[in-house]
């Protein structure tokens, strides 16, 4: 048996048409055109590449990117001053301050001064705080992703679905399990301290591997049939490509999960392309919530 694979790339196009839809209605009912800066400090390569796909994707869906691209010494001060002229620019809908940051600018306080209206990255603790709550605000990008693709590949209810949350990280573990919690699941999360890691993993319906360690789920932690959704995205040397070659592998051993899950996401193509499609969704969420419309269903 092997798993059906779940098309990110797929369901992130799905989602950036829906995403064009809202916009053009927008630009048609409202005169209303959403705008979404991105800021990235420093030169870090893979940085710049997620930075230049966001704002590529960001004018396909006809809305207006601004890119604020500054050098690695900028200093904190000045960081925020940035983001203080982004706070109040009417043309600004979302602001996203691409991490990490350089080790000499304290990330919290740059998080804490984007206005939590603005917040397409869902990151400031009081967007955080709605998702405890259980109130409609901005969500995280890429535990929204996670949730979509799961509803996706278990028939779009995930009512009293077992899930496992491996990996208890601020940006993805923790949110992605009250996303689910607020999606009916009996969640149980999963880190460095439990115990039987692969006793657990292996009792969920929906697991969803957060750890940042290449293919550390191996094919005897998954449930026959289960939902396996891996958020990993790890660069590892590559040699049979050639000397010094890398590829992408994500936090499941992706060979031998494949032949016990009823459904899995490959790295690449799985909840990469959906962050960055939901953060083109959570502007225009923004643009409508800032000015009291309604928000498009997408
Ligand atoms: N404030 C902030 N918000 C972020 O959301 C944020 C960030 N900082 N810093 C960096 C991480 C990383 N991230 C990715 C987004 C898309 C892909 C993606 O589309 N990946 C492709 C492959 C890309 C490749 O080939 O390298 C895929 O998985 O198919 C990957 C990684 C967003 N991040």
């Amino acid at each position: 048996m092997t798993a059906t694979l779940i098309d990110g790339k797929a369901r992130a196009a799905r989602l950036r048409e829906a995403v064009s839809g809202a916009v053009a209605a927008l630009k048609a009912d409202e005169a209303l055109t959403p705008g979404l800066a991105v800021v990235l400090v420093g030169e870090d390569p893979a940085s710049k590449v997620y930075v230049a796909n966001k704002a590529r994707q960001t004018e396909e869906c006809g809305m207006r990117s601004f890119e604020h691209r500054l050098p690695e010494e900028t200093s904190e001060t000045d960081l925020l001053a940035l983001v203080e002229r982004l706070n109040a620019d009417p043309q600004v809908d979302g602001i996203l301050v691409q991490m990490p940051l350089p080790g000499h600018i304290d990330t919290d306080k740059v998080v804490l001064a984007i206005d939590p209206a603005k917040d397409v990255d869902g990151l400031h603790p009081q967007n955080a705080g709605r998702i405890v709550l259980g109130k409609p605000g901005l969500v995280p990008c890429t535990p929204q992703g996670c949730v979509l693709l799961a509803k996706e590949a278990m028939g779009g209810d995930l009512s009293g679905v077992n899930a496992v949350v491996l990996g208890r990280s601020i940006l993805v573990g923790k949110p992605v399990a009250l996303l689910l919690q607020n999606e009916n699941c009996t969640v149980t999360m999963v880190h460095s301290r439990s115990r039987d890691i692969a006793a657990l993993c292996r009792s969920a319906d929906l697991l969803v591997a957060a750890v940042g360690r290449p293919q550390m789920v191996r094919g005897d932690w998954v449930k026959p049939g289960a939902t396996v959704i891996d958020v990993g995205i790890n660069r590892v040397p590559a040699p049979e490509k050639g000397e010094g070659k890398t590829r992408l592998v994500g936090d499941v051993a992706f060979d031998e999960a494949v032949e016990v899950a009823g459904a899995i996401t490959p790295v690449p193509g799985g909840v990469g392309p959906m962050t960055i499609a939901c953060l083109l969704a959570n502007t225009v969420v923004a643009a409508c919530q800032r000015r009291g419309l309604a928000v498009p269903a997408m």
